[in-house]
């Protein structure tokens, strides 16, 4: 179980965002893509999670290229994705039911009349899933709260928990921090940790370079149109072969 982005070029209207780019990751592997602001991060996230198809190159899961399948393929290869938006889009109802949604909605649909038949006859599939998640993000307490009176910060974890409830192949997490303060940002690193630690392949992309160092296996650096540098972590922090990685990670690059 791999995906992989070869190649790929990608753009809106008559702006490149992406030319030529190639990023994998593996189970139980934590990738960083590290970048400045409106680099294109969110933009290699969405080809990754097979919501856009790349203008150009090719994006392949297990080695088969997923725009070139028939398309219930390709969605079952999207159902075994977790994408954590930037912004989190939780909808009116209670965080326990915010957690779950996604059980229910990226299932096939045998395992949705097999769960919804469950449901019926007593289990309550999905929960107990959905609360582990939610304890992972420390937010278990707050299940039967309304999603609305949570704070930035806490739907943050909420959608965070969602894509782990799923128990994804792979998880892509767009700036999962963003919102929050250092100790809710350590709980979200730490559930990063356990999700490689089940092996679950981890992308995220994140412009908090010491973030990066913190949670990633290897660490992708996007710059202008392309990823200028990728290796191990620690490598491309302590011996950036490409001199823009280390003026970025210097932060002497003005972008
Ligand atoms: N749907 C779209 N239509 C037109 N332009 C877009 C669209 N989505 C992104 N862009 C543009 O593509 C470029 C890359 O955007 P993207 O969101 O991928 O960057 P990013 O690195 O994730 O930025 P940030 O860290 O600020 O979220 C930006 O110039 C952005 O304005």
């Amino acid at each position: 179980m791999s995906l992989e982005a070869a190649d790929v070029s990608h753009g809106y209207g008559d702006e490149t965002v992406l030319d030529g780019v190639s990023l994998s990751v593996s189970p139980g592997e934590v990738v960083a893509i590290i970048g400045p602001s409106g680099v294109g991060k969110t933009t290699l996230l969405r080809l990754l999670a097979l919501f856009d198809a790349p203008d150009d190159g090719t994006i392949s899961y297990d080695g088969e290229d997923v725009w070139r399948v028939a398309e219930d393929r390709r969605l079952a290869y999207r159902r075994r994705i977790g994408m954590v938006f930037q912004e989190a889009s939780l909808f009116d109802a209670s965080v326990r039911r915010n957690a779950q949604y996604g059980l229910r909605v990226r299932q096939a649909w045998p395992d949705r009349i097999r769960h919804e038949f469950a449901r019926l006859v007593g289990g309550q599939n999905g929960t107990g899933d959905a609360i582990d998640a939610l304890e992972t993000v420390g937010l278990a307490d707050k299940a039967e709260q309304d999603a609305d009176s949570l704070s930035g910060g806490e739907a943050q974890r909420v959608a965070f928990a969602r894509a782990l409830a799923y128990d994804p192949d792979i998880l892509l997490l767009d700036e999962p921090t963003s919102d929050l303060d250092p100790r809710n940002t350590a709980v979200i690193e730490d559930a990063v940790a356990e999700a490689r630690t089940e092996g679950i392949g981890v992308v995220v992309a994140t412009h908090d370079m010491h973030q990066a160092r913190r949670v990633a296996d290897r660490t992708a650096v996007l710059l202008g149109d392309g990823i200028i540098e990728v290796d191990r972590t620690e490598r491309v922090f302590d011996d950036p072969r490409d001199d823009r990685t280390r003026k970025f990670i210097d932060g002497e690059l003005i972008y």
